[in-house]
């Protein structure tokens, strides 16, 4: 059955748009940092403090094929790394994919993330000054695998419903 991923940066709002799609288009919504958290019991802070970054790369594979291979319809909201590890940016062209590219500038992530930092590990000690650079280098790195998706949805300056619009007319 056909798997509507969404991917991007931290921040970007994959999760709460993600959300707000299943609840128009009535298909079911799974979000991959989530479930990696329920499956381990263990929040994605303490799997990255408890077992480090390859360990957590190697889950994050392992579970996006599980959801990919599972029977029903889904929307999949990834993690912000996803795309950039493993062959993931090879699944995003898979049969029975579509996946969309939540694409926002970095001064949208920086305001986003400026104020919601402590459970992105990535980001969690880092302060404003370094954030905004972080951010800019992290991006520029991280392309290459998000520009993989059919489809660039923009995000910056859009509420919630626009975003979740524009998703609709690209499925439709
Ligand atoms: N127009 C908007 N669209 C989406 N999210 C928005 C919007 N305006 C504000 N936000 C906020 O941006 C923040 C980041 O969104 P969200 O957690 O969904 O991002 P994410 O891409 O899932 O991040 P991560 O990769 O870290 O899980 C949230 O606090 C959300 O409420
Ligand atoms: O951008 C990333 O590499 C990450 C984003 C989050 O969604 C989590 O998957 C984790 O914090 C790593
Ligand atoms: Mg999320």
């Amino acid at each position: 059955m056909r798997k509507i991923i969404l991917l991007g940066y931290m921040g970007c709002g994959k999760s709460t748009i993600a959300a707000a799609l299943s609840k128009s288009i009535e298909i079911p919504f799974v979000d991959l940092d989530k479930k990696i958290e329920e499956k381990t019991n263990l929040s994605i802070n303490a799997i990255f403090e408890k077992h480090g970054e390859i360990y957590f790369r190697k889950l994050e594979h392992e579970i996006f094929v599980e959801l990919l291979h599972s029977s029903e319809a889904l929307i999949i909201g990834l993690g912000g790394g996803t795309p950039c590890y493993a062959n993931n940016h090879e699944l995003l062209k898979g049969e029975g994919v579509v996946s969309i590219y939540l694409k926002a500038s970095i001064e949208t992530l920086f305001h986003r993330l400026a104020v919601n930092k402590s459970k992105r590990p990535l980001i969690a000690d880092k302060s404003e000054g370094e954030m905004k650079e972080f951010i800019a280098i992290h991006l520029f790195e991280r392309s290459f695998y998000y520009n993989q998706a059919h489809y660039k949805v923009v995000v910056d300056d859009k509420t919630i419903q626009q975003t979740v619009v524009d998703i609709m007319d690209l499925l439709a």
